[in-house]
């Protein structure tokens, strides 16, 4: 690997007679690290694969072997998020810091292709609310995807530049700014980054995330916290921009007591990985405490039609009976039902009211006449009624389906199902007669070929 001189230069200068080892780690193999989903789970899953956990994190591991991720079924299911293992450092930090009992409102400002928002997801409770944005729209899918497959409900997806979020200053009780940087961090994993390199990007990037830190730094509760995170070793995205930040806003970084031997490396303004002392790229993480004590914010209220009563009726029997009476059903123009947790109508109307390019909520499928044509979204999340027939895939027929491809299914009965693996469920299919209609969405067929 061939590394900038200037970027030598600093780092020689910022490590001292640590520096060779740095070099010599980020010129090593990437480390490969998955999250477990504590939804979904898999028994033995990653088995003999599974090097070790990852400390500060509940459900996050290192890999052995990199695995080809695009040719499991159980990825698409959403039994695990592929992340770098220092980005799961943000669960503990949010358990150290954040009361995670209360109701909460949580925002990912910077947040395609979704990893860290899973994590978010993960912590939340069925009466929180998140919003993910992604201001680049071309990446908006893959975060879709992959917070569909993680099936936490109560998401609502944006495509916004963080400014244009100012109608809901004071609103989210968490704020999460993983920035854009110069991803020098990620020259391991990223060798492109290598060539973008520069100090002038550098100037840039760190301008950049003093933009989206005030935009973002706003949006805040009173006694509500913010976390700023970046890929980045140097002062200019790092320290200069935390120092920035706690003088023009009213934040107190918090203090977090990490253990020793995890050699996480307490710098000014934060926290930060080493590839040579943690396994994982580099990172720097910190984290705020809102310290005003202003008035709360005030919410809107719902204008959405709602279904009628013998639409809800017809949606019974596809709904988890447990969580049936805690959503509210609504119809789009479109025809598209939405569930909303009825808890939080008032909090979704917010957001839809100041929002713009954004998701409606949680799609469940669409009526056409008295038929429920279910969502994929359904199929992945808890809301989908244990009592649906189910099949399960060997993973050969698991790959046809995720292909688009014939298999049989093992049901007498014509109707729909849910086809599953290892027990998570992976789509729909309508068998009618001898004919299996794949319902799986065009943009989540599985294009890749097995070796
Ligand atoms: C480090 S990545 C986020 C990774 C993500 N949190 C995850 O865990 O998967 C930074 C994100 O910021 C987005 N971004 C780029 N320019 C931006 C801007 N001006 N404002 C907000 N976000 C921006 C990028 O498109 C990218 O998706």
């Amino acid at each position: 690997m061939t590394l900038p001189e200037n970027f030598i230069k600093n780092m020689k200068e910022q490590l001292g007679g640590d520096a060779e080892s740095f070099f010599k780690a980020i010129d090593g193999e990437a480390s490969v690290s998955v999250r477990l989903n504590p939804k979904k789970e898999v028994s033995g899953i990653f088995s003999e694969n599974i090097d070790k956990h990852v400390p500060w994190t509940q459900n996050g591991f290192y890999l052995k072997q990199k695995p080809v991720f695009a040719l499991d079924p159980l990825f698409y299911s959403g039994a695990y998020q592929v992340q770098d293992a220092t980005a799961m450092f943000l669960e503990f930090a949010l358990k150290a810091t954040v009361d995670l009992k209360r109701p909460l409102r949580v925002l990912d400002m910077c947040a395609a292709p979704g990893a860290t928002s899973t994590l978010l997801a993960s912590l939340l409770k069925p009466n929180d609310l998140l919003v993910v944005n992604e201001v680049i729209k071309s990446r908006l899918t893959v975060l879709k995807e992959n917070l569909l497959k993680w099936g936490f409900p109560n998401v609502i997806v944006t495509n916004q530049d963080p400014e244009t979020f100012s109608d809901l200053e004071g609103f989210f009780d968490i704020v999460l700014v993983d920035a854009p940087s110069s991803a020098e961090g990620v020259f391991k994993k990223d060798p492109n980054a290598i060539n973008s390199w520069s100090e002038q990007n550098i100037q840039m990037c760190a301008t950049r995330q003093k933009r989206i830190l005030s935009a973002a730094g706003l949006l805040v509760a009173p006694r509500g916290h913010l976390i700023y995170t970046t890929n980045a070793y140097n002062s200019e995205e790092n320290s200069k921009n935390v120092k920035w930040l706690t003088r023009t806003l009213d934040f107190v970084q918090a203090e977090l007591d990490v253990p020793a031997e995890w050699n996480i490396e307490k710098v000014d303004g934060g926290y930060q990985f080493y590839p040579h002392k943690t396994q994982g790229e580099g990172f720097f993480f910190s984290i705020f405490n809102q310290m005003s004590f202003e008035e709360g914010f005030n919410v809107s209220r719902l204008k959405l039609n709602a279904l009628r009563k013998s639409q809800v009726a017809l949606l019974a029997p596809w709904i988890n009976s447990e969580v049936f009476e805690d959503f509210s059903y609504f119809a789009k123009t479109d025809g598209v039902v939405i569930a909303l947790y009825t808890k939080l109508q008032n909090d979704y109307a917010t957001v839809f009211n100041t929002i713009v390019k954004r998701s409606s909520g949680f799609e469940i499928g669409i009526f056409k006449g008295s038929d429920f044509i279910p969502s994929h979204g359904l199929a992945l999340s808890p809301l989908v009624s244990d009592s649906i027939t189910k099949v399960e895939l060997n993973v050969e027929d698991a790959i046809s389906f995720l292909r688009k491809e014939n298999f049989e299914v093992d049901t007498v009965e014509n109707g729909w199902v849910l086809v599953c693996h290892k027990g998570l469920a992976l789509g729909w299919v309508k068998k009618i007669g001898d004919r299996i209609n794949n319902y799986l969405p065009a943009e989540w067929r599985l294009k890749m070929d097995v070796e």
